[in-house]
């Protein structure tokens, strides 16, 4: 079932547009007058008065889109210059070089014909898009990096993508890992069918500026593709076709009607379990209990040691407090089989939840793994073996790479060949994905682009680079209590978590900079009353 707005990997999007194509319904040349149309129309709502354009054509049908940008716009009443190639390009880009050509003049893709021209108003990248498979090099990369420069920023529409970026995994081919310092940065990047991960993950939202997703009527052959992968939030600059912001994914509603009867005790809403550390560290717990029972357990227990009970002595009230001493005491309380969400890790001490986490995982129970668990699952690799797949872990980087040092190894390396850095580039996602199915649990692997992954491959991308004041003590752990609080209402693992993530950014959206984590679950009521939950 699809959930929220779906995303292709590259493969997955040539695969639609050739089943597209083998339907005889749609020819390559329609898509690709489609997508320039598209652009086209995207550039003439932001500059309504026609200025001046340079179209960079590439050497595929990128550029093919280009020309037709260009006769759109020149039909509009645009000065339009067009700089291109030699290559002959496949049949549909020729059609539309040729028609280019009887209105006006292809300059050579050089940094000097760039540099020779008059000012542009806009400036459109239409280099490489989807085809890109190795770093540009020569011409092409000078030109890149002299697009790169910032007064471009303002005036630079990327058609698809930022020409070098790898849509698979948000890498910029060419440039170190991690950095795209003088990439091509657009103000506006005008994406065909759906987003690819490439626009949401590491450089990706920094260089596409705005994302608008247009539909160029491939729908009826992507959902013949099972992409599998799946979007669990838009950020605010995301536009979907119609220029609206999606409101409320898919994934926020599917489910959550379980446990939310009208006439439902306060057991059939679930009941939580959080394991909260020592003397003087109980405060992470406490934020992960309140924002589990914000989001909707009927029950919500904080469980420290016995020399800690006092200090949890203040509200919220509705949380209930019990002593949790070691894994006799788990095992007892776990006999209570309404207990059907638990939470270990924040602020719990890496001895304790090593202590604890033989006795959780053997009880079969839905649970989120966080912070010091996280810590004595990689210090205790034999307890791995008891994971399952309604366990959630949630590593930041550095946790990722205690408990799956190699694949961290592979994403810092950024390919599989990184000598000759050969796209598609490993990914987060690649990373998630196959963290995920070595644990055989969800793995949310934090970020500015959080991916969540599933043990069967199913994936979302959580995109929240609008939200840096996020990143603060205590955030982590509402979060796991988030996730705590919906699988204890019985939602599947990977949905909690999805929606946990969802539930988490649009409490931060709404609170805005100067937010602390005490403030998040507070936020959630308005939350889930505006998304009509
Ligand atoms: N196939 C279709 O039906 C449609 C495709 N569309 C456009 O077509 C694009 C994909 O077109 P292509 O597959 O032709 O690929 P591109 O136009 O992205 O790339 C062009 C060619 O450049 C070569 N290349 C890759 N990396 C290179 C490098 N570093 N240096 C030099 N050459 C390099 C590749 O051989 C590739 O075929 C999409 O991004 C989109 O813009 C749209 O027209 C919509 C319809
Ligand atoms: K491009």
């Amino acid at each position: 079932m699809p959930i929220g707005t779906e995303i292709l990997t590259t493969a997955q999007m040539r695969a639609t547009e050739s089943a597209a194509m083998a339907s005889g319904r749609v020819s390559g040349a329609a898509l690709m007058e489609r997508a320039g149309r598209a652009v086209a129309g995207q550039i003439r709502l932001r500059w309504p008065r026609p200025g001046r354009v340079t179209v960079l054509c590439g050497p595929g049908n990128n550029g093919g889109d280009g020309y037709v940008i260009a006769r759109r716009l020149h039909q509009a009443g645009w000065r339009v210059r067009v700089l291109g190639l030699d290559n002959a390009p496949g049949p549909d880009a020729e059609a539309m070089r040729r028609q280019w050509l009887a209105i006006g003049p292809i300059l050579p893709l050089t940094e000097q014909a760039l540099r020779d021209g008059p000012d542009s108003d806009v400036h459109v990248d239409a280099i490489f898009g989807t085809g890109l498979t190795r770093p540009p090099e020569g011409e092409i990369a000078t030109i890149l990096r002299h697009l790169g420069d910032s007064r471009f920023r303002d005036g630079l529409v990327a058609v698809d993508c930022p020409s070098g970026l790898c849509m698979d995994s948000g890498a910029m081919l060419g440039w170190p890992r991690g950095t795209a310092e003088h990439a091509p940065a657009a103000r506006l990047t005008v994406a065909f069918d759906s987003p690819k991960p490439g626009h949401l993950l590491e450089q990706g939202p920094i260089l596409c500026g705005q994302l608008v997703i247009a539909d160029i009527g491939l729908r009826e052959w992507r959902e013949g593709q099972g992409a599998g992968i799946r979007l669990g939030c838009l950020w605010p600059a995301f536009d979907i076709a119609d220029g609206r912001c999606q409101p409320v994914p898919a994934v926020v509603r599917a489910g959550l009607d379980k446990g939310r009867t009208r006439h439902g005790h306060k057991f059939s809403h679930g009941h939580a379990l959080v394991i909260a550390g020592g003397p003087g560290r109980g405060g992470a717990a406490r934020l992960s209990a309140r924002a589990a029972l914000r989001a909707g357990a009927g029950l919500v227990t904080l469980c420290p040691p016995d020399a800690a009970m006092a200090e949890h002595a203040q509200p919220p009230d509705a949380l209930m407090r019990r002593p949790m001493d070691g894994a006799e005491d788990l095992t007892a309380l776990l006999t209570d089989r309404r207990i059907s969400g638990l939470c270990l890790g924040p602020g719990c001490g890496i001895d304790r939840a090593a202590v604890l986490l033989p006795a959780l995982l053997a009880s079969r129970r839905p649970c989120v793994l966080d912070a010091d668990a996280l810590t004595a699952l990689a210090t205790h690799p034999a307890l791995a073996g008891a994971l399952h797949e309604a366990c959630v872990l949630t590593p930041h980087a550095g946790e990722f790479g205690r408990l799956f040092p190699d694949i961290a190894e592979r994403l810092q390396s950024g390919s599989d060949d990184p000598a000759a850095m050969r796209g598609p580039a490993f990914s987060r996602l690649d990373a998630a994905r196959e963290a995920a199915a070595r644990a055989g649990a969800i793995v949310l692997l934090k970020g500015p682009d959080t991916v969540i992954a599933a043990p069967d491959g199913r994936a979302m991308i959580h995109s929240a680079f609008d939200l840096p004041w996020l990143a603060t003590a205590g955030a982590g752990d509402v979060l796991a209590g988030l996730v705590a609080g919906l699988l204890a209402r019985g939602l599947p693992a990977l949905r909690a978590t999805g929606l946990a993530t969802w539930l988490h950014g649009q409490a931060a959206r709404r609170l805005g900079p100067g937010l602390t984590a005490d403030d998040l679950p507070e936020a959630l009521p308005a939350v889930l009353r505006q998304s009509g939950l």
